[in-house]
């Protein structure tokens, strides 16, 4: 959080006394304002044409103030926003006895001349009582720089374990820090006096012409807060940190008249001091890219005080009688050049791990239990929100795989976690399939693809076999399939009541299957079982048949022939039956053989086909092998993880593609084809069966029964065509036939519906005689 952009401030404190020079120094009405009129006579040795007259800005003059205005001035701001997470930096600055050390820490033996120091410890302690909704920690170091070393002023305490040697300053962002300065965690007031003092007892300090307790070097008093807050359970913490520096007194050699050991100090204190001066010079040009923080230890100390997420302010101390002008002039100069400095304060909010993880618990605990509520109230306590077990995924597995094949209907979803497991897993089927189907493309075997595409395995098959039947094109020919060759010879009778063909024999069309409807509706069926094509009933196509033969006009003619005395030969009188009786027989049975033979034809040259697709996918695979061992060779071009081919590659595997696509189709076209050729066949066969039966009937009636028996097989007559072996009939004598009559009147009237059975017995008894 930023609290915006502001400038360093600058406050001009002077050092009360009784000569002060106001000739020179004269503070205007706005309070802000100080300008120097020197008279040339005071300035000896200054050149007379060089200016006399100086105007300074400051954001606030504090003269003659008392401790008490300058802390409320000065710092009570700087900790009250320090307690909310800003750091501050308060500096003092001026010439040696000009009051840098009266204003930080103020005169440790008088508690109402104490200095900002204390009045900034008593605020906080003061300020955690008032703040009762936070919890804060404090902690304060307090570190000299002298002679460009570096001192740990608190390493004396009983608890310190850091010395002197082991102290560096480490720029690690956000901010810097003193590597090896004890901190040390204090709980009052007095506690950090304790610290104040002895710290301040331990700072080297030398005595000169000026001050008699001068302090020759750089100290920075660090307060330190951390603030976490007692209602909002969240892992959010601000922390912050208080620099307040006392400057080493900028001072004149020769006027301090130092020597040896002091002069050395001095020479230290002008350098160290010069290059803060030269470092603000820095920051105040917005064009200078680099700022040299690290040239003195005082700079790099203060690198984040002096233009960085800090409120800073700046105390120029000054000791106002005529004979400290040049000094005076020299801190009014820096302070100037200091109000030019930008700062960016921004609040330092953390978040605690520790607490973020006990809340984020605390927070799954509580939904947990809703969650529990939840699924009492919807009745699903069996329902379990753990993460899933090895075994749970398997099942998870198992079921996606189920459910891709159909053997399970439905995933039942009881949970997110489970949800997700699912998807993961379908995901990971998909990708095996992809992966499965990217490399067979690159394979010579057929058969990979056809089982990704769910079709037959045929590795191992000639072309168009299905399932090792031996159905192959051009390999098996239809004549090596059993057929019922019907001999003129062996038919002398005709079945009432044909066998039926089997309706799952290899010629009948599967069930589902449509045949070619426009070429089977022209196939006449004469024996079917049930329903045939037509939807006539068997025994109706049976006397449509009869009645056809019936109606013929010669065949009543031929029956008023008179018998010759001989049979006349069979062959001939066949081809006799075949134009007049038997001419319909015969003409659907030469329309069944030319649809069968216009079939075959179809089958022939789809065959032709296929076996060119498959000679083209041969070669497409070649070329697709050739192109892949290319690409090996010269190395794959990898994208996310997928090979890249080239267009040529691209084109090979589309036109493969295409080819097994119309060689699958094309293939089962074939495969149905074959079914209706085989079911053709069934008809043909049926229908030769028919004309030659039904020509052994004629011609058995017309030259080999007597007229006399045939009469009694007419209509009226007691024995109905069919219904006594022939033989039987020829051979019986009269009385044998009026037995037989008997017999057969008990045995339909025991059990009428014996007709049926009697009378395929009889008729396989006759076909067996004849034969
Ligand atoms: N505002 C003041 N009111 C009363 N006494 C003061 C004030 N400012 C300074 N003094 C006195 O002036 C003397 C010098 O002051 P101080 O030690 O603070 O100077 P300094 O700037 O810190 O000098 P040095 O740089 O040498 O340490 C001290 O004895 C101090 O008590």
């Amino acid at each position: 959080m930023s609290a915006g952009s502001n400038k360093i401030r600058v406050y001009v404190r002077t050092r009360p006394t009784p000569n002060f020079s106001h000739d020179v120094l004269k503070f205007l009405p706005d309070v802000k304002t100080i300008n120097v009129d020197i008279k040339k006579d005071i300035r000896k040795g200054v050149v007379n044409n060089q200016p006399s007259n100086w105007s300074f800005k400051a954001d606030g003059i504090l003269h003659n103030a008392t401790q008490e205005a300058v802390h409320d001035t000065i710092s009570r701001k700087i900790i009250s926003r320090a307690m909310e997470g800003y750091n501050g930096t308060i500096m003092c600055y001026g010439q040696t006895g000009a009051g840098k050390t009266f204003t930080m820490t103020g005169a440790t033996e008088s508690y109402k001349h104490r200095g900002i120091i204390p009045r900034a410890l008593q605020q906080v302690f003061r300020e955690i009582q008032e703040r009762v909704n936070q919890a804060i920690t404090v902690q304060i170091s307090y570190l000299e720089i002298y002679n460009e070393n570096l001192y740990d002023l608190l390493s004396t305490m009983p608890d310190c374990l850091t010395s002197e040697s082991q102290m560096t300053i480490v720029d690690d962002p956000p901010g810097v820090n003193i590597k090896g300065l004890s901190v040390h965690l204090i709980h009052n007031e007095e506690e950090a006096f304790n610290l104040l003092f002895e710290g301040e007892t331990n700072r080297i300090i030398a005595a000169h012409a000026l001050n008699k307790n001068s302090s020759r070097s750089h100290c920075i008093f660090t307060i330190y807060l951390e603030s976490h807050s007692r209602i909002l359970s969240n892992a959010m913490y601000v922390t912050s940190k208080v620099n307040l520096v006392d400057l080493a007194g900028s001072e004149r050699l020769g006027k301090t008249w130092s020597e040896g050991k002091i002069l050395n100090e001095a020479t230290y204190i002008n350098k160290s001091l010069s290059f803060l001066e030269q470092t603000i010079l820095a920051l105040a040009d917005r064009n200078r890219q680099h700022v040299p923080f690290r040239q003195s230890k005082l700079t790099y100390a203060l690198k984040d005080s002096l233009g960085g997420n800090c409120t800073t302010i700046l105390v120029a101390n000054i000791f106002g009688e005529v004979a400290h002008i040049e000094e005076t002039l020299s801190t009014l100069r820096f302070a100037s050049r200091m109000r030019a400095v930008a700062t960016k304060p921004v609040i330092n909010e953390h978040c605690d791990p520790v607490r973020m993880v006990q809340k984020l618990e605390l927070e799954i605990h509580l939904l947990k239990q809703e969650l529990a509520m939840h699924d009492i109230l919807v009745n699903r306590c069996q329902i379990t929100y753990e993460p899933l077990s090895d075994s749970q995924i398997g099942e998870i597995n198992s079921q996606v795989h189920q459910f891709l094949e159909g053997t399970l209907d439905e995933i039942e979803i009881i949970n997110i976690r489970q949800l997700r497991e699912v998807f993961s897993q379908f995901k990971l089927v998909l990708k095996t399939k992809q992966k499965k189907l990217y490399e067979s493309l690159f394979t010579s075997d057929l058969v990979i693809i056809k089982r990704e595409a769910g079709l037959v395995e045929i590795e191992g098959q000639a072309v168009g076999e299905v399932d090792g039947h031996g159905f192959g094109i051009e390999v098996a020919p239809f004549s090596s399939k059993p057929t019922r060759v019907v001999s003129y010879k062996s038919i002398v009778f005709s079945p009432l009541f044909s066998p039926s063909p089997k309706k799952e024999s290899p010629g009948t069309p599967s069930p589902g299957k449509e045949l070619d409807s426009r070429s089977l509706s022209r196939m006449q069926p004469l024996v079917t079982s049930g329903k045939d094509l037509d939807g006539k009933d068997t025994m109706q196509r049976e006397q449509d048949v009869l009645s056809t033969d019936l109606n013929c006009p010669d065949s009543a003619g031929k029956e008023e022939h008179s018998r010759p005395s001989s049979p006349p030969n069979k062959a001939v009188a066949f081809e006799e039956f075949k134009i007049e009786r038997g001419c319909e027989i015969s003409r659907i049975l030469q329309e069944n053989k030319s649809i069968l033979s216009e079939k075959k034809r179809t089958v022939k040259e789809l065959s032709l086909r296929i076996n060119n697709v498959k000679q083209e996918i041969d070669v497409a695979k070649q070329e697709l092998e050739g192109k892949r061992q290319e690409r090996e060779e010269q190395g794959e071009y990898m994208n996310d993880g997928e090979v890249v081919i080239d267009e040529e590659e691209f084109e090979l595997i589309v036109k493969l593609k295409d080819l097994k696509s119309r060689y699958r189709s094309d293939y089962d076209t074939l495969r149905d084809l074959k079914s209706e050729i085989l079911y053709c066949q069934q008809l043909v066969e049926q229908c030769r069966y028919r004309l030659l039966t039904e020509f052994e009937i004629w011609y058995n009636e017309s030259f080999l029964i007597p007229e006399d028996i045939q009469a009694n097989l007419k209509g009226g007559g007691s024995l109905r065509p069919g219904l006594i072996p022939v033989n039987r009939v020829l051979a019986l004598e009269e009385d044998d036939h009026e037995r037989f009559e008997c017999l057969q009147q008990e045995l339909l009237m025991e059990n009428p519906d014996s007709v049926s059975f009697y009378n395929a017995k009889m008729k396989i008894e006759q076909r067996v005689s004849y034969t």
